[in-house]
């Protein structure tokens, strides 16, 4: 087969959210761009991510509402679910948002898309089957797939993981679920309102990674909605078939199901990329990297889950910017100069950004205080019979806003409010200035930011004052 030759500013190798928001940004600057995807447009998050896992939560959700509606008057039967409807929404959502990320869209904006996989025969040449890019800068966005430990009898079981998760036709009866990580506990809590049994497997905790005693909130809900649900236990063996699986834990328990996922974290891409040739390093989390994303190859940028920054969209398209930033706007940015925000879309939902109490307890010691607020005592969570959860602001001296943390009904959304908060290093006060529409659940970080402000606003101090003025008014 013939190879073309191309000669470009830029190569990006890997069409998800990383290398997508590189080839746009560059494209649109007039530079030429080469973009290598040897999947489906959008990567793992459009295709097996993100997207899907959203539109079946959003589906289990409406059966829960249905299931329960009657302590409100609101009375149904419990709910039928047609799989081949949910599959079909899932499908609806993917294929909706598909033409922002389409070959189409990409080549509109003057992109060269090449649908193979790419590899380095040298430090800057590209080649995949049919066409060889020598370029200025190359971007490395391939990134990552389920992590696969190494239990006895695993790999005589079709296991599923999020890749597949998507293709089977019918619900599973009995999922077991090895791993309680965020995509352990939405799929669980997902499949289990929509009916299915599931028992979810945890080595350690559930959402190690989240505020302990808002990640307890998760706990208990997936718990009240049946899932069966073991912590501190890891798997030492499996057995059986793709539909009829046994699970022996390490304190010598058995969990059966009809299916088994594994959801116990990531491990980078890599395969074939010829990095040797390239001189580009790796370590476990990815490939080795400094804080404005060069690899040891100074024309090569990593961005993305493959960056072994954290496996998040946002922290992709994050990274993308940032070596548009860097290269095309002349303005140095870090890739560790932002606050990443986390969510989990479980109901109640969990969100944080910044440091957790337990981090900065870690790095701060007793110099940090904590701020919080209850949901049962916002008027609005109240009325809506939703009073599950609240929110902890952490805070550094003079009152900094290190971390927040939030579980609750739209948690994902009002996390938003105190993002910019954190993101401009901003402190408690700022929470108190703007003024909240009531009823609205966002208010609860003016409650929390004004329970730190108590003490002082109603003290013995305040009180001296005030009476003071009131003697001239
Ligand atoms: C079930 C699940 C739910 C998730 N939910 C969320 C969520 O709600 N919010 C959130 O922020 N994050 C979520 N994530 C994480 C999110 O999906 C990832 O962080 C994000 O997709 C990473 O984007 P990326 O561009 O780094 O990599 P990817 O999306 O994995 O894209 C990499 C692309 O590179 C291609 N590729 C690899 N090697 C080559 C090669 N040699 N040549 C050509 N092409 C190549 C692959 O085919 C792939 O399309 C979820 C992940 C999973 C698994
Ligand atoms: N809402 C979201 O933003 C969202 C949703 C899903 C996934 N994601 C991203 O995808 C990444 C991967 O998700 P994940 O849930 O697979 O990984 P994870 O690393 O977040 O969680 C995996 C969990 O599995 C446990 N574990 C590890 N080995 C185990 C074993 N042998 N047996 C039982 N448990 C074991 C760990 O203790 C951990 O709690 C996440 O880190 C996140 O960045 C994000």
């Amino acid at each position: 087969m013939t190879v073309i030759r191309i000669k470009a500013d830029l190569c990006v190798i890997g069409a998800g959210s990383a290398g997508l928001t590189v080839a746009s940004g560059a494209a649109q600057l007039g530079r030429k761009v080469v973009l290598f995807e040897k999947g489906e447009m959008g990567g793992d998050c459009l295709n097996y991510g993100c997207v899907p896992s959203k539109a079946l939560l959003t589906a289990a959700h409406h059966a829960y509402a249905v299931r329960t509606g009657a302590r409100m008057g609101v009375c149904a039967s419990e709910p039928e679910i047609d799989f081949a409807k949910v599959r079909a929404h899932i499908q609806r959502a993917i294929d909706a948002i598909h033409p922002n990320d389409s070959q189409e869209r990409f080549e509109a904006l003057g992109v060269t898309v090449i649908r193979e996989h790419a590899s380095f025969v040298d430090e800057r040449t590209v080649r995949s089957e049919t066409r060889e890019v020598v370029a200025k800068r190359f971007v490395l966005a391939t990134g990552t797939r389920a992590r696969i430990p190494p239990i006895d009898g695993l790999d005589r079981v079709d296991y599923l993981t999020n890749a597949n998760i998507w293709d089977l036709e019918t619900r599973p009866d009995r999922l077991v679920i090895l791993g309680g990580g965020p995509i352990g506990c939405e799929l669980g809590q997902a499949f289990r309102r929509l009916g299915a049994e599931v028992t979810i497997i945890e080595a350690d905790r559930l959402l190690g990674r989240m505020d302990a005693d808002h990640a307890g909130r998760v706990r208990e809900a997936l718990i009240n909605d049946g899932v069966d649900l073991t912590e501190g236990s890891k798997a030492a063996r499996v057995d059986g078939t793709a539909t009829d699986v046994s699970v022996t834990l390490d304190d010598g328990r058995r969990v059966t199901g009809s299916h088994l996922l594994v959801a116990i974290g990531r491990e980078p891409v890599f395969d074939g990329l010829g990095l040797e040739a390239a001189g580009i390093e790796t370590d476990e989390a990815g490939l080795v990297c400094d804080d404005k994303l060069k690899t040891g190859n100074p024309r090569v940028f990593a961005a993305g889950d493959i960056a072994g920054k954290g496996a998040l969209t946002h922290l992709a398209g994050w990274h993308g910017s940032v070596i548009v930033r860097n290269l095309y706007f002349g303005l140095p940015t870090k890739q560790s100069s932002a606050a990443i925000p986390a969510a989990v879309y479980t109901d109640p939902p969990l969100a944080q950004i910044g440091l957790t109490e337990a981090g900065a307890r870690e790095r701060h010691g007793d110099d940090i205080s904590v701020a919080s607020a209850a949901f049962d005592d916002n008027d609005r969570a109240i009325a809506e019979g939703l009073e599950t959860g609240g929110v902890k602001l952490i805070l550094g001296k003079g009152g900094k806003v290190l971390g927040a943390s939030i579980v609750g009904e739209r948690a994902d959304d009002l996390l938003q409010i105190v993002s910019l908060t954190v993101h401009k290093g901003g402190k408690v006060r700022d929470l108190t200035e703007a003024i909240a529409p009531y009823p609205t659940r966002g208010e609860i970080w003016k409650h929390a930011a004004n329970a730190h402000f108590q003490p002082v606003v109603f003290g013995r101090w305040a009180k001296m004052w005030a009476g003071l003025l009131s003697r001239f008014h």
